[in-house]
């Protein structure tokens, strides 16, 4: 067996999310996000499932971080739920939000666990989404107003902020594939989004520089890895425009100041245009000090004349596959990690997201998940091999540490090194759980 090693000074963690994990959705004064709202929508979840109590992280935190504590996890990263703190996404500050996050991270802190803080997961205040959402600059103003408050508030408490988690879903699964809240499907609707979401990070980042408060700031994109199908050009194309949508329109504008003109190009020939007002991109492209990535999978691609957005589609080559039917493709994270240092150069790289989803269940008090325990070696193989090639890679967190309300799958995907019997809320360390602690103290595993 071939034993897989990692830098001592590495960060090891685990990921949630507000809305997925902490109910409580009407407690001290939360107001409506559009979560709430797309969840209460028949036919939007499947189920009809809701995050009104979700994992009950809200009154279990304690429980939670005496699960982190035991884990041996030095990194968390967790959202703050918008309307939690301003109930109409701007304006009156709802006290009872900033205390309940005060006492959490007080509780990270005082268990040696840093908090690692994503400032926007998805739930935006109904009433900002009431006034048209992110297609309104205005709502690009008041998460600024709400990043700055967050900012000054916990000065000294949390040093590593995420602006946007998965600018890509909030965009374009969001609004133009339509399977997340608020469900459109208008193309030019979601590449507008993209572009407020970008402009929304570059603001946060100004007022954290303006603000002069230490520590560091960033984004987290989703990227998924495209191998072509054949070396024929058109298949070649077709790869680099699928996984264009994901990287270069996503990371360009950050780190070159720019959209990429080949994806420019061809939104144009779907009639898609995108208004950028003057000194927008210089708030985009400001130094960042770390980039969050997510990554799950990866597909190959092949051209497909008049298919879909990009003239392509995926070909099923038979790659094992998750329970959520993704593809297992452990040699795209390496290959992600490396296109995104030879293009973007050291930015250092958390992985904020990476895991599976497997259904284990309960028997005996045990929850046999081996397949996720393979998962998570195959891609921390893949992480090694980057690191060794050089990528600045700083911490990896898997993705999750609970069972939680998986989006439009609600709660029959379970991502979680933890699992949680929804009706009871006990939770039940899987055998992932107990592997990774093993991994994270050793900071090395046994491939
Ligand atoms: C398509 O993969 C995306 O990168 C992605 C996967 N995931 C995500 N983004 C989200 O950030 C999480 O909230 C999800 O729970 C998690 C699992 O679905």
């Amino acid at each position: 067996m071939a034993i897989i090693e990692f830098p001592k000074d590495i960060r090891w963690g685990a990921a949630t999310a507000a809305y997925q994990i902490e109910g409580a959705a009407t407690k001290d004064g939360r107001g409506l996000s559009i979560w709430d709202t797309f969840s209460k929508t028949p036919g939007k979840v499947l189920n009809g499932d809701n995050g009104d109590i979700a994992c009950d992280s809200y009154h279990r935190y304690e429980e939670d971080i005496e699960l982190m504590k035991e884990l041996g996890i030095d990194i968390y990263r967790f959202s703050v739920s918008w309307p939690r703190i301003f109930p109409t996404g701007t304006g009156e500050v709802n006290q009872s939000g900033l205390q309940y996050y005060h006492d959490f991270v007080d509780a990270l802190l005082a268990n040696g666990i840093e908090p690692m803080c994503t400032l926007y997961h998805w739930d935006l205040p109904q009433a900002l989404q009431d006034k048209g959402g992110w297609e309104n600059r205005e709502t690009v103003d008041a998460f600024a107003e709400y990043s700055d408050l967050m900012f000054k508030e916990f000065d000294g408490k949390i040093k590593k902020w995420i602006t946007i988690n998965e600018p890509w879903c909030v965009s374009f699964l969001s609004n133009f594939i339509g399977i997340h809240a608020p469900g459109y499907q208008n193309l030019q609707l979601a590449t507008t989004i993209s572009h407020h979401l970008l402009l929304a990070h570059g603001k946060a980042v100004t007022k954290f520089r303006e603000s002069g408060l230490t520590g560091e700031i960033g984004y987290a994109p989703n990227l998924e890895w495209n191998e072509p199908y054949s070396n024929k050009q058109e298949d070649i194309d077709a790869c680099n425009r699928g996984m264009g949508w994901f990287i270069e329109w996503f990371f360009d504008p950050v780190f070159k100041g720019s959209y990429p003109q080949f994806m420019l190009d061809w939104f144009e020939k779907k009639g898609v245009t995108l208004s950028i007002q003057d000194g927008d991109m210089a708030f985009i492209h400001q130094p960042i000090d770390f980039v969050g990535i997510n990554y799950y999978t990866g597909s190959v691609v092949r051209y497909k004349e008049n298919h879909e957005l990009f003239d392509n589609e995926k070909v099923d080559i038979g790659y094992e596959k998750t329970d959520f039917d993704w593809n297992i493709y452990p040699e795209g994270f390496y290959k992600a990690l490396s296109k995104l240092k030879d293009q973007y150069g050291q930015i250092p790289i958390y992985i904020t997201e990476n895991g599976a989803c497997y259904n284990d269940g309960v028997e005996n008090g045990r929850v046999k998940d081996q397949r996720r325990i393979d998962y998570l070696k195959q891609h921390l193989t893949s992480l090694s091999r980057a690191i060794d090639s050089g990528v600045n890679i700083k911490g990896y967190l898997t993705w999750s540490l609970l069972d939680n309300f998986e989006w439009a799958e609600g709660y029959d995907k379970r991502f979680g090194i933890i699992h949680v019997d929804f009706n009871t809320l006990e939770r039940t360390k899987k055998d992932s759980y107990y592997w990774y602690k093993q991994t994270i103290k050793n900071g090395w595993f046994d491939m």
